[in-house]
């Protein structure tokens, strides 16, 4: 059966998904959706993204690249959610429940909507009526920059239907890529936007001059805090070691590439969050989802120093060095 995938966004993971698509062999046809017109004739003529991971190479048909979403969801059965969380509802204006009835939603997003408070999962479930079953995330340590080099990564692919998972699962693999199948939408989802506040910890507390001895520490701590929130959030049977939880915090907080780790550093020597938001080109989710995580959290009243940390020095302008020194006395 010839799977029709579109993928919406036109950031560093939305290029490295239509790379993974392409360089996959099984039988299938990709659309690709971004909202900046000028980015999408730059493709057609060139066959590259121009502002990110400009040097893949673009394998996908110049008429399936467009800026009218409507109709290439029309022309998919999966829809691979690409955006930044802080921009999906803006990404989806137009776009109604009928549109979207019987489709396969595919979230690569690790982030919370704002004001909605919701994962990307129970966002599609609650205003579009996608049924669960309908929903799948794909997540795994997996930075952009690594696809677009080729070096072996592993993705995991979540979602109640096991069997639909493989088969999603099946159009990403390659030789640079292999692929896990999980059923827990809620842990995957959940564990991918701590792990970004996690990172910009680990950042702020390299801006602030903590070395390699302390931040192992600080991650030690984060693993067991992300382990408490999402066993509270979504109690199943879980082994928090596993490459989508353990393996994601890992990459995200110790790699170059990281956008939350290098945004946390920024804040750490001393920039303001606007400032430091100016400076990269890129999105840090942390940013968004630590404010949600805190309103969230009301309901669960989990321990999670760390985060409110992180909360402290980006929305209440306490002092990384202070809220550093404090949260140090925490850990163990
Ligand atoms: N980059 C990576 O290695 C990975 C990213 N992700 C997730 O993928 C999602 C997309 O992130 P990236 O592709 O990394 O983003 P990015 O930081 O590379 O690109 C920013 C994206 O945000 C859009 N954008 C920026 N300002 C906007 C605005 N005002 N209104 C609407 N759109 C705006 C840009 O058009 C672009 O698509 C995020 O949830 C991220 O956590 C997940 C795994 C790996
Ligand atoms: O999710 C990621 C790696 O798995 C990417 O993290 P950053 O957004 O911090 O770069």
């Amino acid at each position: 059966m010839r799977n029709k995938i579109t993928v919406v966004g036109g950031g560093s993971w939305a290029t490295a998904n239509v790379k993974m698509l392409a360089d996959n062999t099984t039988d299938k046809e990709i659309f690709w959706w971004m909202r900046n017109e000028q980015a999408v004739e730059h493709i057609h003529k060139f066959g590259h993204n121009p502002n990110y991971l400009s040097s893949v190479e673009i394998k996908v048909p110049s008429q399936n690249i467009s800026t009218d979403l409507k109709s290439l969801i029309s022309a998919c059965d999966f829809l691979l959610l690409n955006v930044p969380a802080a921009f999906l509802k803006e990404a989806l204006e137009g776009v109604t429940a009928d549109d979207l009835k019987d489709k396969y939603i595919v979230s690569a997003i690790k982030g919370i909507v704002p004001d909605e408070n919701l994962i990307i999962g129970e966002f599609l479930n609650q205003h579009y009526g996608i049924p669960f079953s309908h929903i799948l995330v794909l997540s795994g340590p997996c930075h952009a920059e690594e696809v677009a080099l080729e070096k072996l990564s592993y993705l995991t692919i979540a979602s109640p239907d096991t069997a639909l998972a493989a088969r999603f699962a099946a159009m990403l693999n390659t030789r640079y890529i292999k692929t896990i199948v999980s059923d827990d939408i809620y842990g995957t989802e959940y564990g991918a936007v701590l792990k970004n506040v996690y990172a910009i910890a680990s950042g702020i507390c390299h801006g602030v001059g903590y070395g390699d001895n302390f931040q192992s520490v600080l991650i030690s701590n984060a693993i067991r805090e992300l382990e408490r929130f999402v066993d509270t959030v979504h109690p199943i049977d879980r082994d928090i070691k596993e490459s989508a939880y353990l393996g994601d915090l890992l990459v995200t907080a110790y790699s170059q590439f990281s956008r939350n780790r290098t945004f946390g550093n920024m804040i750490g020597k001393g920039y303001t969050v606007k400032s430091a938001q100016l400076e990269m080109n890129m999105i840090a989710e942390g940013y968004y989802a630590v404010n949600c995580l805190h309103q969230v959290n009301k309901q669960h009243n989990v321990e999670m120093p760390i985060c409110e940390a992180v909360y402290s020095i980006l929305y209440k302008k306490s002092s990384p060095v202070f809220e550093m020194r404090k949260l140090a006395e925490k850990l163990s």
